[in-house]
């Protein structure tokens, strides 16, 4: 089955079964469609990268980045590397599944940072994004017009596509079948 059927069925389902609407913890809930979001951020991380200056001396490997420094985290690449995600460039929402997760090395998924500083809104943006995403998909079928092998992204304070990125909405045809 395609990816966006599978998210179709999932949101329907759970609509089905809820008088057709959503509540926060409905939304919660939406384990294949969050992998989804999750993949996309693997491969398209708005915040591509951050910075840090270092406070201290810091050893790594054979390396020693003295105080001071300025670092640049590349999370886009990070997110691309061969050492931690096999056919990086490939689309598979199951790789965010809790087996698959378990041995993979924590800073290699970054899409909100990690440490002391990073995001706050991570569980709102899921949110949001879920909410978003899942009445769409409820009632429009999505079509590519551009395809993802002409997409560039541009770097800008967050990452964004260089051209606009068309796609096409087919509404859903929903029969009632209890007429
Ligand atoms: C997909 C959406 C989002 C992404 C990818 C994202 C990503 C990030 C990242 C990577 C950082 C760390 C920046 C750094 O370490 O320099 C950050 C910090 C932050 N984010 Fe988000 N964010 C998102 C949505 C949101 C939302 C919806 C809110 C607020 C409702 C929010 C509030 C913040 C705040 C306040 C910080 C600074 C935290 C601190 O410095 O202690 N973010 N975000």
């Amino acid at each position: 089955m395609m990816i966006q059927d599978r998210v179709r069925n999932e949101v329907n389902t759970v609509l089905q079964e809820n008088e057709q609407k959503f509540t926060m913890n409905l939304l919660q809930d939406l384990p294949y469609l969050e992998r989804c979001i999750k993949e996309a951020l693997r491969l398209y991380p708005s915040a591509f990268g951050i910075s840090r200056i270092a406070g201290e001396d810091v050893k790594l490997q054979s390396y020693l980045v003295p105080a001071g420094t300025f670092l640049h985290l590349n999370i886009y690449g990070v997110h691309r590397d061969p050492n931690f995600w096999s056919n990086p460039e490939v689309f598979d929402p199951d790789r965010f599944l809790p087996e698959k997760i378990r041995h993979r090395h924590p800073y290699s998924y970054l899409p909100f940072s990690a440490g002391p500083r990073n995001c706050i809104g991570q569980r709102f943006a899921m949110l949001e994004m879920k909410a978003m995403i899942a009445l769409l998909v409820h009632n429009f079928y999505l079509e590519p017009i551009d395809y993802l092998k002409n997409f560039r992204p541009k770097v800008d304070l967050v990452l964004r596509p260089a051209q606009p990125h068309r796609v096409k909405f087919i509404p859903v045809c929903k029969t009632n079948l209890s007429l």
